[in-house]
């Protein structure tokens, strides 16, 4: 896609993905022209042969023949320009959707967890249909502009020179009328494509979280923002078809003036013997014909005011800045520390200060944890490590490489994680294993999905049974156990846990433990844990207090220290024990 940072013009942007479609959008102004050439040519032949028939001339065979030819071959024309227009939209739609589709997956991780879904939902679908009735309409209303001005003008000029002008310049005053009038349109499309993003977003929660809305009877909640959003949006959009409606009636009702003024001019010179009626009626048609397409212009340039604000808001999202990437072509370098942090200070934008002066380090095939109370920065440790997060001051090192330096793509290649939610993609329990489109025999997949826990699973759907939409079909346990073998199965040199069993209960717990062991074992790993004795065995633990680094160690050496690792430890031991 072409697009400009930081440029508003994103009109220019979406005319130069219009020109990489160059030979069918070519080939529809070229069919247009020539059909509307022929189009005026017709309705002046149509005078000629009224003039023909009036005054008996010999060349009324001649003049009927150019004029049933003139319409025949009109048609093929305007069946080239429909189907090139509409080819050359398609290619243009087919380009931006899957640039959108492509930035979502780039946009940063600070960008994604403050911005609404439905946003992109609607440049993915509102707005594309917007742009694609521009592209196939508008644009080349716009483009064949002038062609419709030369035209109109040199077939009348022909006629009668004097009746053109007054017709042509009384004509044109409906284009600054029309911009002028259209303006708001504009202000209220944004109103309009916000809320209805807002809207989309409500009801995209209402059917994600469903279970969470129905049990705590949200229905009422989520309905009133819909609702609100989408009176909003349905409120700016009235206002819109109002102003539109004011617009086009105003514009039918100058438009007759110059139509009038050409037929009363016309009589006059009848009269005055200086013009023959087939004459008139040549002016008629041709300038009626054009007239028609001009009173239209009220509405197209109100829809072309409405275009604009789709194409800003679907270019400037193609233009919000990525993730931060680096530019070399970074390895796992091998001996070296997996994970280095060095007095790393970070704020999320616009907030305090969550992580002061993080130091720490995971050696390969340590198994390190992280605990700490809620809210002390657990996660964006994890966060830093992946690169979804850049610090501020500081800095963190990824096997054996800075940070800045890695590609992110190629760094998390070798990265497998797990959170405290399971997430499973539309698709079948096959594509959900083996997200890096591994070749793995069967047998071994099924032996580890046994091993798992999952073989009654397996056994009712196999592996290429589907998950179902969101993996609703499945208990939580079941979820976070695929979730953990696709991280298995990734065989990533570094794994880190997010309070992967926080959502279980002890019993589901047990089950995964199990897996964890086997997706831990010989590898490097960084767990954050919330039940203490999940992590026991690690070799060093780290004790996050409010954002700094407290205490290190191991569990032995830690449970001897007066410190917030032994405060935990007692205080989880207590709940247990009243539990
Ligand atoms: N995207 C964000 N924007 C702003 N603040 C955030 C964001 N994510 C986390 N925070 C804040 O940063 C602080 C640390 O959050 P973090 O998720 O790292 O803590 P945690 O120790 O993992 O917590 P928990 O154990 O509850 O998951 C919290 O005060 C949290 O509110």
């Amino acid at each position: 896609m072409t697009f400009r940072k930081g440029n508003p013009s994103y009109v220019s942007c979406l005319m130069k993905d219009v020109l990489k479609s160059w030979p069918w959008y070519f080939t529809s102004i070229v069919a247009t022209i020539v059909y509307l050439l022929m189009d005026f040519y017709m309705r002046k032949m149509i005078g000629t042969v009224a003039d023909d028939i009036i005054y008996q001339k010999e060349s009324f065979m001649m003049s009927f023949v150019l004029l049933l030819g003139s319409t025949f071959l009109a048609s093929p024309f305007h069946g080239i320009s429909t189907y090139t227009k509409g080819r050359m939209s398609e290619e243009v739609l087919l380009k931006l959707r899957l640039a959108i589709g492509k930035k979502t997956t780039k946009l940063s991780m600070p960008y994604l967890e403050t911005h609404d879904s439905g946003e992109i939902i609607s440049h993915l679908g509102s707005e594309l249909d917007t742009l694609n009735g521009f592209t196939y309409y508008g644009l080349s209303m716009v483009t064949t502009l002038f062609v419709q001005l030369i035209g109109v003008t040199g077939f009348m000029l022909a006629v009668d020179p004097e009746i053109t002008i007054v017709f042509i310049l009384l004509s044109l005053l409906v284009l600054p009328f029309s911009i002028l009038l259209t303006k708001q349109v504009r202000r209220n499309e944004k109103v309009y494509r916000s809320q209805l993003a807002k809207s989309q977003q409500r009801a995209k929660e209402g059917i994600n979280f469903i279970t969470l809305v129905k049990a705590f009877r949200l229905e009422k909640m989520i309905s009133n923002q819909y609702e609100k959003a989408l009176h909003q949006a349905t409120d700016a959009a009235i206002k819109n078809e109002k102003t539109v409606a004011y617009v086009a009636a105003a514009g039918k009702a100058i438009g007759f003036i110059p139509l009038t003024v050409m037929i009363a001019l016309g009589v006059f010179r009848i009269f005055e013997g200086t013009l023959t009626q087939g004459e008139l009626l040549s002016l008629v048609a041709i300038g009626g014909g054009f007239f028609s397409w001009l009173q239209g212009t009220p509405d197209t340039v109100a829809y072309l005011r409405k275009a604009q604000v789709a194409c800003e808001r679907v270019y400037g999202f193609l233009d919000l800045p990525e993730e931060e990437n680096g530019t070399e072509t970074k390895r796992h370098q091998k001996d070296s520390c997996m994970v280095k942090i060095d007095d790393v200070h970070f704020a999320y934008p616009g907030e305090k200060e969550v992580l002061y002066g993080i130091s720490m380090e995971i050696s390969e095939g340590e198994s390190v944890a992280l605990v700490g109370a809620s809210g002390s920065g657990k996660s964006s440790i994890i966060k830093l490590i992946c690169g979804f997060i850049t610090p501020d001051s500081g800095s963190v090192e990824v096997m054996g490489n800075p940070i800045e330096d890695w590609n992110k793509e190629a760094m998390r290649r070798n990265i497998a994680f797990v959170g405290q939610e399971s997430h499973l993609f539309p698709g079948t329990l096959r594509e959900n294993l083996l997200t890096n489109h591994m070749n793995i025999e069967d047998e071994k997949l099924m032996a580890l999905c046994k091993r798992a826990g999952l073989e009654a699973l397996l056994g009712e759907r196999g592996l290429d049974g589907s998950v179902g939409e969101a993996g609703f079909q499945f208990s939580g346990g079941e979820k976070q156990r695929i979730t953990i073998l696709r991280a298995l199965l990734k065989d990533a040199d570094l794994i880190l846990l997010d309070e992967p069993t926080s959502a279980l209960d002890a019993v589901s717990e047990e089950s995964i433990q199990e897996c964890l062991r086997m997706l831990t074992k010989g590898k490097t790993s960084l767990t954050i844990a919330h039940r203490m004795a999940t992590i026991k065995n690690a070799d060093r633990i780290y004790v996050l207090h409010q954002g700094r680094i407290v205490q290190c160690g191991s569990h032995d050496e830690l449970f001897k220290q007066e410190g917030q690792y032994r405060k935990m430890l007692k205080l989880q031991e207590l709940k247990e024990r009243v539990i």
